[in-house]
């Protein structure tokens, strides 16, 4: 096997393997370097299996919100099943041959930067070898959950991100420490699975907090009908485990301590950036790679190293890393044959405006843009609207009860949107047709002629626009 390729790439997820593909789509030859599963976290211990939990939660409550229909209790064992077939029983060999079509080479191992554009390679037996790039290097390797530094947290062995969407049985008693977005929907999964006592200690003052505040409401008035107990300005102070795997008590800064059977703590990522040889190329280990809109990273002599996805912290979504790999592998490829490389699709200028996301609860939550706080700090001069979903046609007819809310923040200046948030069930195939008017910067004059059809949850986009006055 050569030990020299045009481009190659530590860590396999999303964001690296889409960098792999772009490259070799642009005539060079690409090594892709992982030493877990290929596919990364986001097939196996994120996204893919927490959707999958999710899913049957969120059904059973829009059968629930429709008469006529009657639903037993979700049988989670058959749920955890699904799941793993959606973790392909994680097992890569499907990505394998993926990867193999591209074709693109794998190298299964540790890779560790090791001075300009060579990768150190530890493979599973410690065997070592040292491979180099011809154009580029792109570090592709993730980030992984952060805990916080609460005395007896660690030694607690506790649930993140990778055990809780693993999960073999559904606790008792969870107990969950975030409100951010992975505290939300596995506290919902679990909870929906069959867990009797779900309590969230969340140290703001709301869940979800980069979102729209009504978001935050809805979803918490969705958590308490669910009996999620959301307990709001505390959190862990100490955290006690005497058996590994039994009982766990948390200790709370007033009140009781806190039982539970199981302990999830989702208090956000650090950069995967610690063992990979930073420090080879003048770089400092454990940071987010700082990259400029083509994803090279800043400050290494011959702009030979790239990041994308999660590990330069841009945004921290697969969506978000696949597009950044996209621009990543398009622009190597375009630097490699001397063609341009500053054309419009080959710098990333979609992160840093409020990149697309939906959030897989019920009711699910999703925004684009800026929210009205973001954008007033911005110096925008806006005006917002809103209105009520549960009185779109298409939304009531959905079910019983139906609670929703949309928001828009109108650029007064050009009369565009710079933001949009849905809450509600079912509307996160909204999203981007909110992205697109956002991205395209669509005059709410035009956007008048788009016609949602009658009866659809997307007459939510008539009823903003008659509120802002059309
Ligand atoms: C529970 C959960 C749910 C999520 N749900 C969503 C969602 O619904 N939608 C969404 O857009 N985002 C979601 N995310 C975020 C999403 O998972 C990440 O943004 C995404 O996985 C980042 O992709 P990546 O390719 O940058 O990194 P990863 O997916 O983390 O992949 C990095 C890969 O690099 C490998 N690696 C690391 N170091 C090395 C090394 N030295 N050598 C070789 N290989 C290495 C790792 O093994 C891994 O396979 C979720 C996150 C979590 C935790
Ligand atoms: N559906 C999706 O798009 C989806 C789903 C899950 C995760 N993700 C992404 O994965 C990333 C990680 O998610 P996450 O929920 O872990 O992070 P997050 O940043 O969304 O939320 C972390 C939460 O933990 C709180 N927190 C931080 N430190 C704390 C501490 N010491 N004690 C108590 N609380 C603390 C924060 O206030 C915040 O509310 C996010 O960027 C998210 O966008 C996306």
């Amino acid at each position: 096997m050569s030990d020299e390729f045009d481009v190659i790439v530590i860590g396999g997820g999303p964001a690296g393997e889409n960098v792999a593909a772009r490259a070799v789509r642009g005539g060079l030859t690409a090594a892709v370097v992982e030493n877990r599963l290929l596919g990364g976290e986001c097939s196996y211990w994120a996204c893919i299996p927490s959707k999958a939990l999710l899913r049957p939660v969120e059904l059973a409550a829009e059968v629930r919100r429709v008469p006529g229909l009657t639903i037993g209790p979700i049988e989670a064992g058959k749920v955890l099943a699904r799941r793993d077939e959606a973790v392909a029983h994680y097992d890569d060999s499907g990505q394998l041959r993926w990867l193999d079509g591209v074709p693109a080479t794998l190298l299964r191992g540790a890779g560790r930067l090791d001075g300009p554009r060579r990768v150190r390679v530890t493979a599973p037996d410690g065997s070592e070898r040292t491979v180099t790039a011809r154009h580029a290097v792109v570090l592709a390797t993730g980030s992984t959950p952060a805990v916080p530094p609460v005395p007896g947290l660690r030694e607690a062995n506790p649930w993140t991100s990778h055990e809780v969407t693993a999960a073999t049985s559904v606790p008792e008693r969870l107990a969950v420490i975030g409100g951010g977005v992975v505290a939300c929907e596995m506290a919902q999964a679990m909870h929906g699975l069959g867990a009797r006592q779900t309590t969230m200690l969340v140290r703001g003052d709301r869940l979800l907090p980069r979102m729209e505040p009504f978001a935050s409401e809805l979803l918490a008035a969705s958590f308490a009908d669910a009996g999620i107990d959301v307990r709001f300005g505390t959190g862990a102070v100490a955290v006690e485990r005497p058996e590994p795997g039994g009982k766990v008590t948390i200790r709370l800064p007033d009140g009781p301590p806190l039982e539970a059977d199981e302990l999830l703590v989702a208090t956000g990522r650090k950069p995967a950036t610690t063992q990979v040889g930073l420090d080879t190329v003048g770089l400092e280990p454990g940071r987010y790679v700082e990259v400029d809109d083509s994803m090279r990273a800043t400050g290494v002599d011959g702009g030979w190293l790239y990041a994308v996805g999660d590990a330069n912290g841009r945004t921290l979504l697969t969506h978000m890393g696949k597009y950044q790999a996209r621009v990543c592998g398009d622009v190597i490829a375009a630097r490699a044959k001397g063609e341009p490389d500053d054309l419009p699709a080959l710098r990333d200028t979609a992160d840093g405006r409020g990149a697309p996301q939906v959030v897989f609860t019920d009711p699910q939550i999703c925004a684009v843009g800026l929210t009205e706080a973001a954008a007033r700090e911005a110096g925008f001069r806006i005006r917002t609207v809103e209105y009520d979903l549960g009185s779109v046609s298409g939304a009531y007819l959905l079910g019983d009860g139906y609670r929703g809310r949309a928001k828009a923040v109108v650029d007064e200046d050009r009369r565009v949107l710079l933001g949009v948030t849905f809450a509600g069930p079912g509307v996160a195939e909204l999203l981007h047709a909110a992205t697109i008017a956002v991205t395209g910067e669509v005059p709410l004059e035009r956007l008048w002629h788009a016609v949602p059809s009658f009866p659809t949850v997307s007459e939510i986009w008539l009823r903003l626009l008659e509120t802002y006055g059309l």
